[in-house]
């Protein structure tokens, strides 16, 4: 899938794991998706691009079970998950990574990764597993694979510093390692581009391919800045007001006349 610099991406064309059919959410008289529709591919980087206000958070938020469409549906991996709150995605291969909270950032990196497998028991089952002892007797295996993932995301170094020290780039690679602890094939990256500097993004990049090519992850990423989509993802979705404009490889969808009407708002 990837060229002889490593980067070159082309579409892999593997069946839908994920599919969103004619979603529609309005906020009061705000229609914020108005039929979009979209399939990613098994094994493809798939990136979700549009102007402000395209609907792409309110797209991300309905596929995660952070707020229910008013009607239309999700499918991943052949089911139906229209509004299933995000711990019942994960045990299916889905995990979106979400900005650290003010509470995770009080927790050390390490302490961040042995906590994400259980922020995914969901209310029913976190008070269970928090009695005294369950968590001790899957406390080695999580240590374990905790550092292993700390090393794979380079955080190694700074498994015990707390997560608000981190810088934003660091916090973007943290919160991969977070999903990454749930040994997911789907992962939805919430614009890993905002706040990270050049070095920390090469380094974010250079472990999704690995993540991509090495490990067979799927990946949909929204994301502002048009470079890290060239380079990471194949092909690319575009959105405008509520719904899906077009998609292709971003080399012609850049060029598309109704995505360039788009983004300039019918200035051009
Ligand atoms: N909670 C909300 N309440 C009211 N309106 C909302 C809410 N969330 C989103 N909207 C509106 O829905 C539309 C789509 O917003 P959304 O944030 O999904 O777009 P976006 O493509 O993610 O934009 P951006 O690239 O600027 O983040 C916008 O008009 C926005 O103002």
């Amino acid at each position: 899938m990837f060229g002889a610099d490593g980067a070159a991406l082309q579409n892999a064309g593997g069946d839908a794991i994920l599919s969103v059919s004619g979603l529609q959410k309005a906020f009061g008289g705000v229609q914020a998706l108005s039929g979009m529709d979209l399939e990613v591919r098994r094994g493809t980087v798939t990136g979700l691009i549009g102007p402000n206000g395209a609907g792409k958070s309110t797209l991300f938020n309905c596929m995660s079970g952070v707020i229910p469409p008013d009607s239309g549906e999700v499918h991943a991996f052949g089911r139906n998950i229209t509004g299933w709150p995000s711990h019942r995605l994960a045990p299916l291969g889905v995990v979106r990574t979400f900005q650290l909270s003010r509470e995770l950032g009080r927790l050390t990196c390490l302490e961040n990764l042995m906590l994400a497998p259980l922020a995914q028991l969901g209310e029913r089952l976190l008070p269970i597993f928090l009695q005294p002892g369950a968590v001790a007797r899957e406390e080695r295996a999580l240590y374990a694979k905790a550092c292993e993932v700390l090393e794979f995301a380079r955080l190694a170094d700074l498994r015990d510093e707390y997560a608000e020290n981190l810088s934003g780039g660091q916090k973007k690679l943290l919160e991969l390692a977070r999903a990454l602890m749930l040994d997911c094939e789907l992962i939805l990256l919430d614009e890993p581009g905002a706040g990270v500097n050049p070095a920390l993004m090469k380094t974010l990049e250079e472990i999704i391919i690995t993540l991509n090519r090495d490990q067979g992850r799927t990946f949909l990423i929204v994301e502002h800045d048009m470079d890290i989509i060239a380079r990471l993802c194949d092909p690319v979705i575009v959105m405008t007001e509520g719904r899906k404009l077009t998609e292709g490889p971003f080399d012609l969808v850049r060029r598309d006349p109704t995505v360039i009407e788009a983004y300039l708002g019918g200035v051009a």
